[in-house]
């Protein structure tokens, strides 16, 4: 049973006491383990020695982990008064503290009804043309050239991003603008800011993943040294942005323009005493928006991309079925991850080998670390107040009583809807993600193109996952896609010669 406690005092009268697990070496606790092995282990080999609910110590702070769909819904749910969401305060500086996943009570739910409205399906409803355009213009620069799968999901998921705030009448240049200052400061944001040997965010400086980004061409020694500079580079970006928002806001109030889309529901809003958000509430929600719609489903759709690859029966099962669903896109946007490809086909958003929204609690959007305002307990466990509490929705994704053999692709798994609580793609609770909708509409008709009219060849070796934080597969999927007649590679051009 769950209970918790409002006074540290009972704890011995009741005997409650702190999980178990390790805290580590003094300050750094046990981070750098954390930062230099896969997390998947790290998590699972925690659980395995300390059960579902474990403490450790990571980036400065005593944490509690917990592994157990009750203990997740406790602070997601029935007890998320307790906690208050909480990041690391360069990711809050980079986003905006103003941004609703910082915030707690009458001014979270405020924004959180103005970005779900703009999310609803009745609002993306007028978008599907747009979105068709993004993702056949997209799919057609990659035609014939080797591309990096991740980081064309990465300027897919933008530009809809883009889409759903500004609506499609945004003057170009606007567009450019932020995208090159958005992709600066979107660089530093997913690292950990360390130069120590074996970390990845030294890793990632000494060798840039990222081949289309000019800072990839420097030796790794200057980039070291040039850390500092680059950093206040981001600072600058994000001024920028923060610049170009504001512009975009001047101009739409001195002609007078309305518009259904984020940005004019979040200027239009006023609040009980009549009061309308100001422009720095605005421009860090906007930032926020599009950081929490970008690497979460641009991995999930690399993932995507990778399992129709290694599955020709499923590719064709879900190729036969589109056409019939084709219609559905166009008229209706209240459809569910699912309904397009047939229920048998269900893919398991988060994918076998991770989970995008747990990688969000340690170094991405919407992070789930909360502090205890009580002494809470959890299980029978205390939770001190000012710890660190992370529900991990990945070990409970990965876990064989939830979920058999976890880590094999198996979309059949889904015929049989998971036990409630176990199956958390898009978390739960008052922070759950007003962007679901989106992301499967844009997932839905990213599949439909894909399979109708091309095929794709991964170049190299692909066993091997990467966290960006998010899990995709390495070196971000390189691929070759072509285009092909019917969606048959017998009726199409085929595979072009190497
Ligand atoms: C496959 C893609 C996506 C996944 C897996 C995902 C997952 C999540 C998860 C797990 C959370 C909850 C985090 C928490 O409890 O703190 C969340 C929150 C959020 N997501 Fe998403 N997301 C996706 C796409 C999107 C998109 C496309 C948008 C917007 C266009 C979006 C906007 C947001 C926002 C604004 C929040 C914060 C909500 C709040 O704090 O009230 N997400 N997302």
């Amino acid at each position: 049973t769950l209970l918790f406690l409002k006074k540290r005092k009972r704890k011995s009268q009741d005997g409650y006491k702190l999980p178990p697990g390790s805290m580590g070496w003094p300050y750094v606790g046990e981070t750098l383990q954390l930062y230099s092995e896969d997390p998947n282990v790290f998590f699972a080999s925690k659980q395995k020695r300390y059960g579902e609910i474990f403490k450790t110590h990571l980036l400065g702070y005593p944490c509690v982990m917990l592994a157990s769909p009750e203990a997740a819904r406790f602070v997601l749910v029935t007890q998320a008064h307790l906690f208050k969401p909480t990041y690391p305060r360069s990711k809050e500086r980079m986003i905006g503290p103003r941004a609703l996943f910082f915030h707690q009570g009458d001014y979270h739910m405020r924004l959180r009804k103005l970005v779900q409205g703009s999310l609803s399906p009745d609002a993306l409803r007028g978008r599907v043309r747009d979105i068709e355009r993004i993702v056949i213009s997209m799919l057609e620069s990659w035609v014939g050239q080797e591309v990096r799968t991740f980081h064309a999901m990465k300027k897919l998921s933008f530009d809809v991003g883009i889409l759903t705030i500004f609506g499609g009448r945004l003057d170009e240049r606007y567009k450019v603008e932020l995208k090159r200052n958005y992709f600066i400061v979107d660089k530093g944001y997913n690292s950990f800011p360390t130069y120590i040997p074996g970390t990845p965010y030294h890793k990632a400086i000494q060798v840039s993943k990222d081949s289309d980004r000019p800072a990839s061409s420097l030796p790794a020694s200057l980039l070291l040294y040039l850390q500092p500079v680059l950093v206040l580079f981001r600072v600058k970006a994000r001024k920028r942005l923060r610049g170009i928002l504001s512009e975009i806001m001047k101009e739409r109030r001195t002609k007078g323009v309305t518009e259904n889309d984020l940005l004019g529901c979040l200027m239009d809003s006023r609040d009980e005493r009549g009061e309308h958000l100001n422009d720095d509430q605005i421009a860090d929600n906007i930032i926020g928006v599009l950081f929490a719609a970008q690497d979460t489903t641009a991995s999930v759709m690399t993932w995507v991309l990778k399992f129709l690859h290694d599955h020709p029966k499923l590719l064709e099962s879900v190729r036969v079925r589109t056409p019939k669903h084709r219609v559905m896109i166009s008229s209706r946007t209240n459809l569910l991850a699912g309904t397009l490809i047939g229920p048998r086909h269900r893919f398991h958003v988060g994918g076998a080998n991770g989970d995008p929204g747990e990688q969000r609690v340690w170094k991405s959007t919407p992070d789930m670390g909360a502090n205890a305002k009580h002494g809470s307990n959890s299980q029978g466990y205390l939770i001190p107040k000012g710890w660190k509490v992370m529900p991990l929705f990945r070990n409970i994704h990965h876990n064989p009583e939830f979920f058999r053999e976890p880590r094999v692709f198996d979309p059949s798994r889904f015929e049989v809807a998971p036990k409630p609580n176990t199956f958390l793609p898009f978390g739960n609770g008052v922070h759950a993600c007003p962007g679901n909708e989106l992301a499967k509409l844009e997932m839905l008709i990213l599949i439909h193109h894909l399979v109708t009219k091309y095929r794709w060849e991964i170049v190299g070796h692909q066993g091997e996952v990467e966290y960006c934080p998010f899990p995709v597969p390495k070196h971000g999927l390189p691929a070759k896609l072509w285009r092909v007649a019917g969606g048959s590679e017998e009726a199409g051009q085929g595979r072009p010669r190497a």
